[in-house]
């Protein structure tokens, strides 16, 4: 993938937000959508999906194996499959730009399929490990052959496995669970995989609206293999880890008032609203519905004082992506926030963790990092001191969590590169400018 050119900002106060506003559409569901559709026999139609760069790379790459994929006038994607088994081999790698999601859940599809490919990512991605989703992968038999390290560029060649496998996970991932369960939908018989934790349940959720037998037995999921995929119209949520920097800033921007419309509250998605809600935060989950199997809620934040927390480990896995932001909002709080068993934050797009308590350090945050964690000293509500300039790593949420320290911040924040936003939430910018703009009006 050619890097895009640098995009050097700078964030600073401009007042209280106020308004309304939507956020992309669950990145995370958006790629279900995109694949489950791919197998299933028919058109399906889906409305909401996530128009980041992460996504657009699930899309190119099912699209290289066979499915037909397009954008209407309307916004609404329609994409045709030929059923589960039915993936052709790609003429090309397979380009991942800077999607987890994207590499390992295709991995565990092609794993189970005749078919050779090969997959690269940008340099952040390169960096990540895969040997999560490789090893148990060539359990059922398919040869995966990896960089050093169990890095990308890898090459997997999938079979049609001759026998169901039971996998115990030894990381709690909805990535590695995911894989798992796509590559059992082309296995004769019933996978099955066992979480050590649970984690999202977004594929468990949407197989089963497509039709796939699949089932929940305390830490086990099982699902049937050679499972015909009925087309569907899916209805995606608005992205809860979006719509977190939203939630974040309206709650430290003294005077502000912000509704996020018809975001996923899933409950394996919500552990930073009940983290900052644990905080002081003034959160409300409005209008609760249910869209295409999934909760749905409009989120009303206003300003309060926050305080800090101690989160237990077991809070990670709802909140796994929501932690570059929850420490902007315990940078604001009176006291202290400790967390620890967030190892997994070393393995993200950059090392979250050295990422957040570097950039925190250098915006006058007394902050200190352990093995597995930060313990993040709050400003008690006051402006952080600011200044300096963030290093984004390639990382969208590092690149936004800053941003939106900038708008309680004496002097302007300045992020050397904005561009890795596109990834998850292309109009973040517009988006906080028009909440700004209706606060100023
Ligand atoms: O399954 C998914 O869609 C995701 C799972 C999580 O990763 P892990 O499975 O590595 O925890 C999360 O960090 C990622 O943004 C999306
Ligand atoms: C970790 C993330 O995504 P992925 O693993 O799909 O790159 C993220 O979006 O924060």
């Amino acid at each position: 993938m050619t890097a895009s050119a640098a995009l050097r900002r700078t964030f600073a106060p401009r007042g209280s937000l106020r308004g309304t506003v939507r956020v992309p559409g669950d990145k995370s569901i958006s790629h279900r959508a995109i694949m489950f559709s791919a197998l299933a026999v028919g058109e399906s139609r889906i409305e909401g999906l996530s128009d980041g760069g992460d996504v657009a790379s699930t899309a190119a790459a099912m699209r290289a194996m066979g499915a037909r994929i397009e954008r209407g006038p309307d916004g609404a994607w329609t994409v045709s499959g030929a059923g589960v088994g039915s993936l052709l081999q790609p003429e090309a790698a397979l380009d991942m730009g800077n999607s987890g999601t994207s590499t390992r859940l295709l991995m565990g599809l092609v794993a189970s399929h005749p078919i050779r490919a090969t997959f690269v990512g940008d340099a952040s991605l390169s960096r990540r490990p895969m040997n999560r989703v490789a090893v148990p992968l060539r359990r059922i038999g398919a040869r995966i052959e990896t960089s050093e390290g169990g890095r990308l560029p890898a090459i997997v060649e999938g079979i049609v496995p001759a026998l169901p496998q039971s996998h115990r996970m030894e990381v709690a991932s909805a990535q590695v669970k995911s894989a798992l369960l796509l590559a059992g939908l082309n296995t004769p018989g019933v996978t099955e995989v066992i979480e050590p934790a649970p984690t999202r349940d977004h594929s468990e959720r949407m197989l089963s609206l497509f039709g796939a037998e699949i089932e929940r037995d305390g830490p086990a999921i099982r699902i049937r293999g050679e499972a015909e995929l009925r087309p569907q119209h899916v209805i995606v949520p608005g992205d809860p880890s979006a719509a977190a920097f939203l939630a974040v800033a309206a709650s430290i921007v003294p005077g502000s008032d912000v509704t996020i419309a018809d975001v996923g509250i899933n409950p394996r998605r919500t552990g930073l609203y009940d983290a900052l809600k644990a905080m002081g935060a003034d959160i409300a989950f409005e209008n609760p519905r249910e869209l295409s199997g999934e909760p749905v809620a409009d989120l009303r934040v206003r300003h309060a004082a926050l305080r800090g927390v101690d989160l237990p480990p077991e809070a990670a896995a709802d909140m796994i992506d929501e932690f570059p932001i929850l420490f902007v909002a315990a940078a604001f709080a009176e006291g202290t926030t400790r967390t620890t068993g967030l190892a997994e934050l070393r393995v993200k797009e950059s090392d979250r963790l050295a990422a957040m308590a570097e950039g925190l350090a250098a915006i006058g945050v007394r902050v200190e990092e352990g093995e597995d964690g930060l313990v993040v000293h709050g400003s008690g509500g006051e402006p952080l001191s600011g200044g300096g300039e963030i290093s984004a790593r390639l990382d969208h949420r590092i690149a936004m969590s800053f941003a939106i320290a900038g708008l309680h911040a004496r002097k302007a924040i300045a992020i050397d590169d904005m561009s890795p936003v596109e990834t998850s939430f292309p109009a973040f910018e517009a988006t906080l400018d028009s909440l700004l703009e209706k606060a100023a009006a």
